[in-house]
């Protein structure tokens, strides 16, 4: 099983994304796709006079904000990722952590942050992996949006790297899984400007060191968190790449940056 995340550079890059969209739908087996769109998320924002902010790239997130993450997550960006796939042959279904309460999550408590509306999952246990299964079983794709909800009627923004992991990590259970981050770059970089840095193997050790010398910074840094966390849970393998590459890192041969404990 293949669980893929796709980020909100490619989301915005229609080539980039009509691309890889094809090369998804020829992947063979189980597989579920999970999609940010924080960058959509923030020009519609701004046109609607609602500046983003982001903390520890999180984006707090007000009710308002909600609303804009709610159309253009939920609506906008998973509709039409489930169009372009059906037209593609694939037959997907579009979702957010509510639908089929696939992912309970509450409301991020206040700390040093009040994040506003944004989700913590409740942990991987609580995953509704029989329900994937069971799509699985039908050849049904789930495209999963970066929305949860807190069991008391409020949806919640949560992040979609999160997601990611959290069903590789909950469908590690039934199936082996690897989890597959895809985004405009080739790989985690030495050199964040040098497309032909690509480290391909990525360990703790390694990974503390360039995290001090400031080579590995900003959003990377959750994403190689999450990228540990999962690994330690059980998933079987994580690897980090650009989207024009899917195919490649599907088929298991040479590309990105694979991650290891
Ligand atoms: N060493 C690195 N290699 C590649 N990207 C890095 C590195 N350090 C920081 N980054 C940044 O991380 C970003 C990816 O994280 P993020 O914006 O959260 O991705 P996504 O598009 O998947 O949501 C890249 O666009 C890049 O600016
Ligand atoms: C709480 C929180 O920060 N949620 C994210 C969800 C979208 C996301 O993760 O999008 P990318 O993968 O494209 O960055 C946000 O609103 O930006």
């Amino acid at each position: 099983m293949n669980v893929i995340k796709i980020g909100g550079n490619v989301l915005d890059n229609p080539a980039q994304l009509d691309q890889f969209l094809t090369d998804f739908a020829f992947i063979q087996g189980p597989k579920v796709l999970v999609h940010g769109g924080g960058k959509i998320a923030s020009d519609l924002s701004k046109q609607l006079g609602i500046e983003p902010n982001m903390v520890n790239g999180r984006r707090i997130t007000d009710d308002d904000t909600l609303r804009v993450v709610t159309m253009v997550y939920g609506g906008l960006l998973n509709k039409n990722l489930v169009a372009q796939l059906q037209a593609r042959g694939c037959n997907s279904l579009g979702l957010t952590g509510a639908d089929a309460n696939v992912i309970p999550a509450h409301k991020r408590p206040v700390k040093d942050i009040d994040y506003g509306l944004v989700g913590d999952v409740e942990s991987p246990e609580q995953v509704n992996v029989r329900f994937l299964a069971s799509l699985a079983e039908q050849g049904l794709t789930p495209v999963f949006a970066a929305l949860t909800h807190d069991g008391q009627g409020s949806l919640l923004n949560t992040n979609a790297d999160t997601i990611a992991s959290t069903l590789a990590v909950a469908l590690s259970r039934e199936f082996e899984v690897n989890l597959v981050y895809c985004f405009e770059k080739k790989g985690v970089l030495l050199d964040v400007e040098d497309e032909t840095s690509v480290i391909h193997h990525l360990q703790p050790d390694n990974y503390a060191e360039l995290k001090a010398q400031g080579s590995i910074f900003a959003g990377m840094l959750p994403k190689l968190d999450n990228a540990f966390a999962a690994l330690q849970a059980g998933v079987n393998a994580v690897i980090i790449g650009h989207a024009g590459e899917i195919q490649t890192i599907a088929a298991g041969e040479k590309a990105g940056t694979r991650i290891t404990l």
